[in-house]
């Protein structure tokens, strides 16, 4: 993709890929870089060409293609309900709508628990997609599939703590590694960095566990609702601008309110047409 779509200069933006880093694409050990140089980095959610354009060209190094979809695009209630079949497009046209961004494809709920060889399989759709990365959930329950998947060349991103896909067993949306938990995720922590990962998602875990986390492993951590002191931070793009409306998440802060934007476009499109001012000449053919 071209630049077109904005006015800032890939040489302006200060990130893993800014000045003088000349990185044409990331890769994995561009974050595990970062992390040895202390510097921080953000992941969005993308499912769809637009945002993957902006997002990239606004130096956002990885873009997550979340199973979130399914709440977010595809109007489920929760992430258990979409399949691999619905996320493999939404995968293809953020690779295609991308330069220079990591692109992680999210394994949906029942496309990789039975074992190594299913998740094998699930993987390779997506990286034939375009994807760059695979993201699954699960700590040491899932190690034999993350290993079987950096043996097979595709770069893992775990994720662990409050794991959206097991909500039935763990009890609902709660926090992890409080008390005597805190040595649960820890253990989850460093199995899927022994088991290959390059990066680890941690979902709502109390900050001092993360930070400890962050400090032990070699790979970088990437926080939502987990605190400040992870390497990283993710969100969900609806809930970052303001797409989403109703009371956002404690872990979500707004940087914008699309919504309003949009719909205030949308009613003064149906309002000039009802009155008859829109199209003029200017949007008519002769
Ligand atoms: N739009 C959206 N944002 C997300 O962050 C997100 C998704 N969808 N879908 C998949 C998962 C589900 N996630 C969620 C969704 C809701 C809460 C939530 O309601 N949290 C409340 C209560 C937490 C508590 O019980 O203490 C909160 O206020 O943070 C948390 C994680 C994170 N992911
Ligand atoms: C919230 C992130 C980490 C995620 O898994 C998703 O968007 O599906
Ligand atoms: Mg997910």
């Amino acid at each position: 993709m071209t630049s077109a779509s904005t006015n800032t200069s890939p040489d302006e933006i200060p990130s893993l890929y800014g000045p003088g880093k000349n990185v044409k694409r990331v890769r994995t050990r561009h974050l595990i870089e970062a992390k040895e140089r202390g510097e921080k980095w953000a992941m969005l959610t993308s499912y769809d060409m637009y945002t993957a354009a902006l997002f990239d060209e606004a130096g956002i190094p990885a873009l997550l293609v979340g199973d979130s979809a399914a709440n977010n695009v595809y109007g489920y209630e929760t992430t258990l309900q979409v399949s691999l079949d619905e996320l493999v497009p939404l995968v293809a046209a953020v690779a295609r709508s991308t330069e220079r961004t990591l692109v992680v494809a999210d394994m949906p709920f029942g496309s990789y628990e039975a074992g190594p060889a299913q998740a094998l399989e699930t993987a390779v759709r997506f990286m034939k997609a375009g994807a760059h990365a695979v993201k699954l959930e699960g700590g040491r329950r899932m190690a034999e599939q993350i290993r079987a998947l950096t043996n097979a060349g595709i770069p893992v991103m775990a994720h662990i703590g409050f794991t959206p896909q097991s909500e039935h067993a763990v009890g609902g949306y709660r926090v992890q590694g409080r008390d005597a938990q805190a040595a649960e995720v820890e253990a989850d922590a460093h199995a899927v960095a022994d088991a290959g990962a390059f990066a680890v998602v941690l979902e709502m875990v109390t900050a001092s566990v993360a930070a400890e986390i962050t400090k032990q492993l070699p790979i970088p951590t990437i926080g939502i609702g987990a605190g400040p002191d992870t390497d990283a931070q993710v969100l969900v793009w609806q809930d970052m601008a303001g797409l989403r409306r109703g009371r956002p998440q404690r872990f979500v802060k707004r940087y914008a309110e699309v919504a309003d934007v949009l719909q205030n476009a949308a009613k003064d499109f149906a309002d000039e047409v009802r009155a008859g001012e829109f199209p003029t000449k200017a949007h008519s053919f002769e």
